[in-house]
C-alpha cells in the first residue's frame, strides 16, 4: 500500500459487499475488512478479495492481554494481508507482543503486514474523552502520546484523525504512518463520527492514508464517489509537492 485510499467494506450481507464491488470491475483497490465483515464471513472473505488482486487492511483492532494478542496476531499473519491493527490502549507490552506474534506468523520470504495502533477512535469527541474515559487532556496531546508509545513499541504507525497528524509527525517523525478514517465528502452526514475532514483536508494535513466507508459505499453511484474522493486526495498531493 502506498498512500492508500482504503474503502471500508462495512456491509450487513456478503451479497451486498459483492454487489458493491461490481461497480469496480478491472480496478485494483485498497479495501478494509473490519469486524462486521470478518465475523460474518470468516477468513474466506480475505482469500476472495486477494484472489481479485486487491490489497487488504484487516481491521480487527485487537485489545487483550499481551499473550493473547501475540497468539492472535500469529494466527492472523497466515492470512497474508497488507495492514493490521491493535488498540494502543492495550499498552506498550501488548503492542510489542502483537509485533512479535506477527513476525512469528509471517512465512519466511513473505513481507510482514504493516502493524498500526488505534489511538482514539474518530467517533470520540474531546468531551467524551473526559466524560466517558476520564482522560482530562486535549485530544491532540492524548493522541500524540499514544502515537509515541506505539512507536516505542516497534509498530509502523497509528490510526488517528487527520486533525492530529501534524502533532504525531512532530512527536514521531513524518515517516511514521498515519491512517485516518473519519473522512467525509463535503455535505455528507458525519453520522457517528466526530473528528471528520474531507479527503482534500486529509491530504493537506499530511495523512499517509485515508479510510472511507459510507461516503463511497452509501453513494448512489459508488464508482463516481470513489473517483471524486481519489481526485481530491491525489490532486491536492500534486498541489502541495
Ligand atoms: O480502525 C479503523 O479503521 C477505524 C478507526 C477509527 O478511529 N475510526 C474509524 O471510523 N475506523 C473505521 O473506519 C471506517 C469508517 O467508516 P465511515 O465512517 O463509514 O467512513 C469504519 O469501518 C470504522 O470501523
Amino acid at each position: 500500500m502506498q498512500r492508500p485510499l482504503i474503502i471500508a467494506l462495512d456491509f450487513e450481507q456478503k451479497e451486498k459487499r459483492q454487489a458493491f464491488l461490481t461497480h469496480f470491475k478491472g480496478e485494483t483497490l485498497d479495501l478494509k475488512i473490519g469486524t462486521e465483515g470478518f465475523y460474518r464471513e470468516g477468513a474466506g472473505v480475505i482469500e476472495e478479495l486477494k484472489n481479485q488482486g486487491h490489497r487488504i487492511f484487516l481491521d480487527l483492532k485487537l485489545h487483550d492481554i499481551p499473550n493473547t494478542v501475540k497468539q492472535a496476531m500469529k494466527a492472523l499473519a497466515s492470512l497474508e494481508v497488507d495492514l493490521v491493527n491493535v488498540h494502543a490502549a492495550g499498552g506498550q507490552k501488548m503492542m510489542a507482543a502483537a509485533r512479535e506474534g506477527l513476525e512469528a506468523g509471517t512465512l519466511a520470504g513473505r513481507e510482514r503486514a504493516k502493524l498500526i495502533a488505534v489511538t482514539q477512535l474518530t467517533s470520540t469527541s474531546e468531551q467524551m474523552l473526559s466524560s466517558d474515559l476520564l482522560i482530562n487532556q486535549p485530544m491532540n496531546e492524548v493522541v500524540a502520546h499514544y502515537a509515541r508509545v506505539t512507536k516505542e513499541s516497534g509498530l509502523d504507525g497509528v490510526v488517528c484523525s487527520a486533525h492530529e497528524v501534524a502533532d504525531i509527525h512532530q512527536a514521531c517523525g513524518s515517516s511514521f504512518l498515519t491512517v485516518t478514517p473519519g473522512i467525509r465528502l463535503a455535505g455528507d452526514e458525519a453520522s457517528d463520527q466526530h473528528r471528520i475532514v474531507t479527503p482534500a483536508e486529509a491530504r493537506e494535513k499530511g495523512s499517509w492514508g485515508i479510510v472511507v466507508g459510507r461516503s463511497i459505499t452509501k453513494a448512489i453511484d459508488p464508482n463516481a464517489a470513489y473517483h471524486q474522493v481519489k481526485t481530491e486526495w491525489e490532486m491536492n498531493a500534486c498541489q502541495t509537492k
